[in-house]
Formats: C-alpha cells, structure tokens, sequence
C-alpha cells in the first residue's frame, strides 16, 4: 500500500499560552488537489509549515511522504515538497533573473550561488516557465516583475524538483482580477495532470477554488471545522461556521462565490 502524502494525528502546535494548531488529524493522498480555507488567524500557514517540514509539532504525530518529522533528516525531505509562499518570495533577491529563481530551486536555495547550472536544470526551468505562460520573462530579474508574474514564477520554482507534494500558500493574494482568474485556471489544469504532484492550496476566499479541486479542509481557531470531499462539504452551514458569519454560496460552472446572508427586514 502506497503511504499518504500527508498524514497528521492530533497535532498541535502551542507557542507559549496560545495554541496555533490544535489537534488536527488530515490525511492527504496522493492523488488529491486540496484547498485549505479559513479566515486570518486560523492558523493555516502554521499548519503549511508542518507539512512542508519546516516545523515540528509541540504534540502528535506528522508523516510527510511516508517520513514522520521528529525522526527524519529534514534537509532530504524538503526538496521533494514543492513550496511557494509569501515568506520564502521575500527572501528571493529582487536582482535575481528569472530563470536563476527557478533554477535554484533544484539547489535548495534562493539566490544564485553557482556561476552554472548544468543544462538540463535549465531545459526544465524554461519548460516549466512556459507551462506557467511567463516563458518571455526568463531573463528579466524578479523584481521587475509584476504580483501576479512573481506567482507564477513561484510556481514554477515549486514544481522545479519535481515534487511529490506542491504547497501553495496564498498564491492568488494580491492579484487583481485578471491574475486571478488566470492563476486559477492554471491550478485547474494543473489539477487534471495525472503526473502533477498532490497539491495543497491555501487560500482566504471560495472564488480562488479552481475547477477540478477535488478536497477543502475549514480551519478556524487553529482547530478543523470540517474536511472532505468538496462536493460533500463545501455547503452554507460549514462555511458560515469557519467565517463566523452567516453566508450564502453559489456555485456555477465549477466555482464558488460566497457573500453574507443579509438579515430580511420584518415589516
Ligand atoms: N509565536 C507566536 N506566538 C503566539 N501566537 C502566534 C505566534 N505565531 C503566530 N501566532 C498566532 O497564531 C495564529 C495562526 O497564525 P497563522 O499565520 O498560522 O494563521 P493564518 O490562518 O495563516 O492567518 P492569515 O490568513 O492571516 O495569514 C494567529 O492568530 C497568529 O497571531
């Protein structure tokens, strides 16, 4: 039997008096594309950061590709999880060139810091700047960029060693409206690849879901307000509970979009 990708057993993460993540069980398998939805606070880049393997639970038992953390070498295991996040886009220097960013990743590091990279790295970093339509940016430097060019050229980082595990934290945060509708329909081609990774995709808003997601976890108050197949719980009720505001949502042609159920007036 092939391992989960993601296996968490009632992991916690505690800081002093708060607790981030509580008790979360979640189990991600390999062919599955999940989103992860909650509002500010609720701990949701906490719990990306266990299952990238760059933190280790205060309680429970994390498994990231069959390793459980606490017992595995790190350094082996991150580079067959594909992250683009909004902490590790601010470590990539500004002056950087494109291809130097995706490049690298099959280094593990951001910024350049061979003076060559063998050919087929750059063969693949190019293939992968042309699936996320922003191969004519190979040679611009990262901060000329615009937001919305920056994300997909993370994307393209994440996806350079060839994950088992891509984790997308917040990747359509900041773009407009055409980004965003461009972004999504990537992840929603990219959900169809039989030979894409799992992914995990964070996100703050229903209308980021793309078309062909097939999970969602709701996360508030750092615990599991519910988690499972869309079709069965992405409804009203779980929703306004994980918002804490009484919601309406509609579904059309594949996406969400979600508003608050205005009070009738009694007359
Ligand atoms: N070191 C810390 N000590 C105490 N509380 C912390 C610490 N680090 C984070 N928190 C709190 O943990 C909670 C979860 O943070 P996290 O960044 O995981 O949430 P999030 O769901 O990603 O939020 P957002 O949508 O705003 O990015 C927040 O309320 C945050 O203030």
């Amino acid at each position: 039997m092939i391992d989960p990708v993601v296996q968490l057993e009632a992991v916690s993460v505690r800081r002093g008096a708060a607790t981030l993540v509580d008790r979360i069980d979640w189990v991600v398998e390999e062919d599955e594309r999940w989103v992860v939805l909650g509002p500010n606070g609720a701990g949701k880049t906490t719990l990306m950061q266990i299952v990238s393997a760059q933190l280790h639970p205060s309680e429970g038992e994390a498994h990231v590709l069959g390793e459980r953390l606490g017992a595995t070498d790190v350094f082996e295991l991150r580079p067959r999880i594909g992250l683009a996040s909004a902490s590790l886009a601010e470590r990539i220097p500004r002056s950087e060139a494109v291809r130097d960013v995706v490049v690298s990743a099959s280094y593990g590091v951001v910024g350049r810091w061979r003076e060559e990279y063998f050919r087929p790295d750059h063969e693949r970093a190019e293939s992968l700047l042309n699936e996320l339509g922003v191969a004519r940016l190979a040679d611009r430097t990262f901060g000329t960029l615009s937001e919305g060019e920056r994300k997909r050229v993370q994307i393209a980082r994440a996806l350079m060693t060839d994950p088992e595990l891509l984790i997308l934290d917040e990747p359509a945060a900041g773009l407009d409206l055409g980004g965003r509708e461009d972004l999504v329909s990537t992840l929603s081609v990219l959900a169809l690849d039989g030979v894409a990774p799992a992914i995990v995709l964070v996100s703050h808003h229903v209308e980021e879901i793309p078309p062909n997601f097939t999970h969602v976890l709701m996360l508030r108050g750092g615990k599991v307000v519910v988690a499972g197949p869309l079709e069965h719980v992405m409804t009203e009720a779980n929703l306004s509970a994980t918002f804490g505001m009484p919601l309406v949502l509609e579904q059309t042609a594949g996406r969400y979009a979600a508003r608050r159920r205005l009070r009738r007036r009694s007359t």
